[in-house]
């Protein structure tokens, strides 16, 4: 079965146990404004464009006369990418020379992919790691998630999901069985300001953990939240969040990240405004005493 696939990155070793290898899925039904990875969200493939990389109209402009739409225009030397018109059709990524063109998002069968993340199973032996999916929401693609994860397990892989929760259950229980681990991430329990930070209330998301725990209660869950200045970012929210997950037996860690901005960058590159302030930080004292909040509410 093929999928629709963003990235794949070897080496990595915060996405669940020891060294792995994480395949990022395309598509997310949230948009976070935070998002460090807005190239994940939409699920078709879109063009990417790196002003740094690019040596611009007047030296080059090669993609401009390439575009079978129109979609790049050199007026005297300035580029203006008219996204509606472009069709990811590739033809300027794949003839520019300075690589400021790319193509996010690609077509891959399961087969293709695991031969990639079999290259790598020394590493993964030797340091107690696996394969994680990641995304965007890598469940939206269920289908191809599951089975990739099942030819994993049939080789003895390890197996993280990272997930934002945000899907049909049936989606998830698709995938679990040949799930060893799952990265879930609980953003906030208020719905209304979820929905305003992320796009979508926090129902299904807290619904679908319950379930997981309830109904798969053997694979353990480490529960993430990402702490966002002004979003989330108070003693009251991370408190709540500990208390929902202190009855989840399966749920074996509950871990916070500090907000980064090293997606910034990217939004530019799809054309698009990053809606975060990007020189904002979570201070490290703040975050310790959320931490210590956490701990506190989740073993009372
Ligand atoms: C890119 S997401 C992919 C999985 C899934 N979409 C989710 O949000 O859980 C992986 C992790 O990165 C976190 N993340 C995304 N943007 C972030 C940011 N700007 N700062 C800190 N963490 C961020 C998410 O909250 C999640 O825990
Ligand atoms: S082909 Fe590449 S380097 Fe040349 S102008 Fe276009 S984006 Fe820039
Ligand atoms: S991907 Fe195709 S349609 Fe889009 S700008 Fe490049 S050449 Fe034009
Ligand atoms: S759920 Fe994850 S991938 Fe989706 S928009 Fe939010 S941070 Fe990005």
């Amino acid at each position: 079965m093929d999928g629709m696939i963003f990235n794949v990155e070897r080496f990595a070793i915060h996405d669940g146990p020891g060294i792995r290898t994480v395949v990022f899925l395309k598509g997310c039904p949230l948009r976070c404004a935070w998002c460090s990875n807005p190239e994940s969200q939409r699920p078709e493939r879109e063009l990417f464009h790196s002003g740094k990389k690019c040596l611009g109209g007047v030296v080059c402009g090669i993609c401009a006369a390439a575009c079978p739409n129109g979609a790049v225009v050199n007026a005297a030397g300035v580029l203006t990418f008219r996204r509606e018109l472009c069709v990811a059709c590739g033809t300027c990524a794949a003839l520019c020379p300075s690589r400021a063109l790319e193509m996010q998002g690609r077509v891959r069968s399961s087969g293709d992919v695991l031969q990639e993340l079999l290259a790598d199973e020394p590493f993964y032996r030797n340091s107690g790691g696996g394969v994680t999916l990641s995304g965007g929401e890598p469940l939206l693609q269920a289908e191809f998630a599951a089975e990739l994860l099942e030819r994993c397990r049939a080789l003895h892989l390890h197996t993280c999901v990272e997930t934002a929760g945000h899907v049909p259950w049936h989606k998830l229980a698709l995938a679990a069985p040949h799930v060893k681990e799952f990265l879930y991430d609980v953003k906030l329990l208020d719905s209304a300001r979820h929905r305003a930070g992320t796009g979508v209330g926090s129902e299904l998301i807290l619904e679908n953990l319950k379930r997981l725990s309830r109904e798969f209660p053997h694979i353990p869950i480490t529960v993430r939240t990402p702490v966002i200045p002004g979003f989330n970012d108070s003693e009251e929210d991370i408190g709540a969040i500990a208390r929902f997950l202190a009855p989840l037996e399966s749920v074996k860690g509950y871990d916070l990240l500090a907000y980064h901005s090293f997606g910034a960058a990217k939004y530019r590159a799809l054309g698009r405004d990053y809606g975060m302030d990007e020189t904002v930080r979570i201070p490290a004292e703040r975050l310790s005493r959320l931490r210590e909040i956490a701990r506190l509410e989740q073993y009372r």
